[in-house]
């Protein structure tokens, strides 16, 4: 099958480059893509061998057209031309159903498949004038049918007449339900990545500052004890500056990883803007925190960042710590925090400072750190 479509495929793709879809068309591409193969599907499964069986030479030769449509249809979506595609399958179907109406008769129920007809015209990326348009079309196509031959699919002995009907009843129910389950997992995907877009930095893949934030604030609102770091990258600039943008992009998942790998499953990173970052370390003290935040210091600056072309660099952060109870609320934590990250920068970088800025704690932490000049190259 694949060889007979080969040659066909790359002829529609001379002919049909593909087409970059909007993302508000990208529900209608995932909603339908599974809608085309589950048509192949049915040809191959139920409509040709019924047509073979009942010995409709006529039928058969539509099925077997029906088949070639709805594979030439499926490329023509694959390539972005959603209307298109389903207009051609939505055709074809309909080809089929008023044959089938014409050499059988009503009641065999062949006359169910309009109700497919307008659940894919429904669920398609058509715009709403032609949805009506189609689903008007097809109907009074259909009516047309049935009042010009009425019931008057005499030639199938009753029993067959039988089998068939229940073959079509078993047919569209099943379409109904996998074509109702495919829309149901779809808006699960989507709804899925929504909400990691609306929540996630597209960069690093850690929260956002609206996610971050809401997770200070959850954990705040809890009242179990946490702590709360704010880090910033040592002269980033530089490293936009000298290496290029895409370089600064990628120290910055650098850093990230590092970060991430020092930090528990329970505990949140995001990035708060730019180069800075804020993390919440759930159920820690303030000396634990800061034990944490050497750690994700350290683990930075001894982490050399391998750039792709100009070797290696050396990376730091600053960072600050606060705890709720040195605070009123939420904005006060995160600016006391924020004040600890700039005392640490003020101070030399590459330092973490979690006590009052002028506290002989404070001096001390100050101390521990040689001066960094980062980035560095080594
Ligand atoms: N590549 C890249 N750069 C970014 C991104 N967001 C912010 N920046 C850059 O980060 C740099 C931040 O510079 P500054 O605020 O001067 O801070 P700095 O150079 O790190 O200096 P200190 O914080 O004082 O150590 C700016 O050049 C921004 O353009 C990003 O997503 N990608």
């Amino acid at each position: 099958m694949r060889g007979i479509f080969r040659p066909l495929q790359a002829r529609l793709a001379r002919m049909l480059p593909v087409r970059a879809l909007p993302p508000e068309r990208q529900r209608y591409f995932h909603t339908l893509s599974r809608l085309y193969l589950i048509a192949i599907i049915t040809y191959v499964v139920d409509l040709i061998p019924l047509f073979w069986l009942l010995g409709s030479r006529r039928l058969l030769a539509v099925s077997l057209v029906g088949l070639a449509v709805t594979l030439v249809a499926r490329e023509i979506h694959r390539r972005g031309y959603m209307s298109s595609a389903v207009l051609l399958l939505l055709g074809m179907m309909t080809v089929h159903m008023l044959s089938a109406l014409q050499v059988y008769g009503s009641g065999r129920g062949f006359e169910l498949y309009f109700a497919l007809t307008l659940l894919i015209t429904y669920i398609s990326a058509l715009d709403q004038r032609l949805k009506w348009l189609v689903s008007t079309g097809v109907l009074t196509l259909t009516a047309w049918q049935l009042v010009r031959d009425g019931a008057s699919g005499g030639m199938l002995a009753p029993g067959v007449a039988n089998a068939v009907l229940v073959v079509n009843l078993a047919t569209v129910s099943v379409l109904f339900g996998v074509i109702l389950r495919q829309l149901e997992g779809v808006t699960e995907r989507l709804e899925v990545s929504y909400r990691r877009q609306a929540n996630h930095d597209a960069l690093t893949g850690v929260y956002n500052r609206r996610a971050a934030l809401k997770a200070v604030e959850r954990a705040q609102f809890d009242g179990a004890p946490f702590a709360l770091l704010m880090l910033d990258i040592d002269h980033f600039k530089r490293i936009n500056d000298t290496y290029g943008h895409k370089c600064g992009d990628r120290a910055l998942c650098h850093v990230v990883e590092c970060l991430r790998l020092n930090l528990r499953d329970e505990d949140m990173l995001g990035r708060y803007g730019g180069e800075e970052f804020i993390a919440v370390l759930q159920g820690m003290d303030r000396e634990e925190a800061m034990g944490v935040a050497r750690r994700l210091r350290a683990c930075v600056s001894d982490t050399p960042y391998e750039t792709q072309s100009h070797g290696t660099l050396s990376l730091t952060v600053s960072i600050g710590v606060a705890v709720p109870r040195e605070a009123a609320d939420l904005d006060a934590l995160v600016a006391l925090a924020d004040q600890r990250l700039y005392a640490a920068k003020r101070s030399g970088r590459n330092r973490v400072c979690g006590h009052d800025i002028e506290s002989p704690a404070a001096r001390e932490a100050m101390r521990e750190m040689p001066l960094a000049f980062a980035p560095s190259r080594s």
